[in-house]
């Protein structure tokens, strides 16, 4: 048993360091509107294969001209597992693709990407640039809507969704977002029209946040969705620095607690779970998510950095195996099948046992017994490597409970999409930060951050 269990000054940097983690948190979305310039005010329209187009003039739009765009769209599907199904008690709305419109307004000429790209690239963990693509346009005549659901990921750089609403006046509709139990509405039937002046309104939010259209009671709601790609770039020039002051109080936390003797003594790893999901597939390399990460997570991530700790992404996988719980790390995604034989005979994978706080002591969840499967891996030519593997390492979890979260662990598939799901689906990662011995790290602590003093007692 480690000595960490006896010693309250750990545990007091471990409570203020879930604190911490806690208050690094950020809002998944960014509303705002922009006034509807008059030369940038009509949308051309024609019907899937016929050549007479319509139009729109959003200064002004008449119900007639609504009504001829709503003739002109088709039903909208979303994706239900692998496929795009029609099903009006999920979602009832018209949809319109890309190739079959044009739109004066853009949110390139009229300052939106230059907002929804300092929100989502504040403070990236590399330097990235934005692609945003436009995707449909979608109509909510009375009696639409389009219950909860997550944006089918097109690729692994897919990391945000763009929704423009243009002015005309109706009655519900509001957009619902929903994260780590905090939900927000963009309530974008107010938002297009300020002391009658039309305006579009926009939400960006990373593509993984649950989000619903609420039933629209009357009049026609117009919206025009973007999926916007994080690029690597090749100069950090599109970031913005003020993110580093923000992040003082959790490096400061983390460096205290990786200098206190106690904590981790012979090594190990700190789990941080992660506020967002990523799309991952099993010949994604993890590694390489990294420069994607969103918002929270790339703050954690640039923390760990920013203390030149040895930071990965990593899947935690939790298995039962008689009456107890194995955690084990793998620096990929494996298809999580019964047997675990995938991941049981990897080489990359590393076991750990968590520990977390209970009654007021920091403790190992589950206690690292080693494994009844040892036998196998003696007739192993690289069991060396394999068996220092196996014994379970430490890991100090910080985020919610893994206890609340068992079945998130399992590969989380999104039944509901805006689209049949394509290569990808959604996993679980955490970044996981290994932890040397503490006669090792000393120094290593003290040479980056020589001004910390260690925290008084009462
Ligand atoms: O119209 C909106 O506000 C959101 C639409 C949406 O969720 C989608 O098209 O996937
Ligand atoms: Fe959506």
């Amino acid at each position: 048993m480690s000595t960490q269990e006896s010693n309250p000054g750990v545990e007091a940097l471990y409570v203020a360091l879930q604190e911490r983690f806690q208050e690094t948190k950020r809002k998944p979305l960014y509303i705002g509107t922009v006034p509807l310039e008059p030369n940038a005010s009509k949308l051309f329209f024609s019907k899937e294969g016929v050549s007479n187009a319509g139009v729109v003039d959003f200064s002004q739009p008449t119900e007639d001209q609504l009504k001829a765009l709503a003739a002109s769209c088709q039903p909208a599907t979303f994706g239900l597992g692998q496929q795009d199904v029609l099903d009006e008690s999920y979602r009832k709305a018209g949809k319109m693709d890309a190739g079959n419109f044009a739109a004066q307004f853009t949110p390139f000429s009229s300052g939106i990407t230059d907002r929804v790209g300092e929100f989502l690239l504040e403070a990236p963990s590399t330097p990235q640039s934005l692609r945003f693509e436009l995707y449909k346009l979608n109509i909510y005549g009375p009696g639409s809507f389009f219950k909860a659901h997550v944006d089918t990921p097109r690729s692994d750089k897919m990391i945000a969704s763009l929704v423009i609403v243009f002015p005309t006046v109706h009655d519900g509709g509001s957009l619902l977002l929903r994260h780590e139990e905090q939900e927000w509405a963009f309530d974008s039937p107010k938002l297009v029209y300020e002391d009658d002046k039309p305006r579009v309104a926009f939400a960006a939010f990373y593509s993984d946040i649950e989000h619903e259209v609420a039933l629209v009671n009357s009049g026609y709601r117009v919206t025009l969705t973007y999926n916007i790609y994080s690029e690597p770039a090749a100069s950090p020039l599109t970031t913005i620095s003020f993110g580093l002051d923000r992040d003082a109080p959790l490096r400061e936390t983390l460096s205290a607690l990786l200098q206190h003797p106690d904590f981790l003594p012979d090594g190990g790893y700190i789990g941080f779970g992660l506020s967002h999901k990523y799309p991952v597939n099993p010949s994604l390399q993890l590694s390489k998510l990294s420069g994607n990460l969103k918002g929270t997570d790339a703050d954690i991530y640039r923390v760990c950095r920013s203390l030149s700790l040895d930071t990965a992404l990593q899947v935690l996988y939790c298995r039962r195996k008689q009456q107890t719980e194995a955690y084990t790390l793998i620096n990929r995604f494996v298809e999580y099948r019964a047997g675990y034989g995938n991941i049981d005979t990897d080489r990359s994978c590393i076991t750990v046992s968590l520990s977390r706080m209970s009654k007021g002591r920091l403790v190992v969840h589950q206690e690292g017994a080693e494994s009844t499967e040892e036998e196998e891996w003696r007739q192993q030519e690289w069991q060396e490597e394999a068996r220092s593997k196996y014994i379970p390492q430490l890991m100090v979890w910080v985020g919610r409970s893994l206890l609340d979260r068992r079945n998130a662990l399992k590969t989380a598939y999104v039944a509901q999409g805006n689209e049949a799901s394509l290569a990808y689906v959604y996993g679980q990662l955490c970044l996981a930060v290994h932890v040397v011995p503490f006669k090792e790290r000393v120094p290593k602590v003290q040479v980056e951050t020589p001004e910390t003093e260690p925290c008084g007692d009462s």
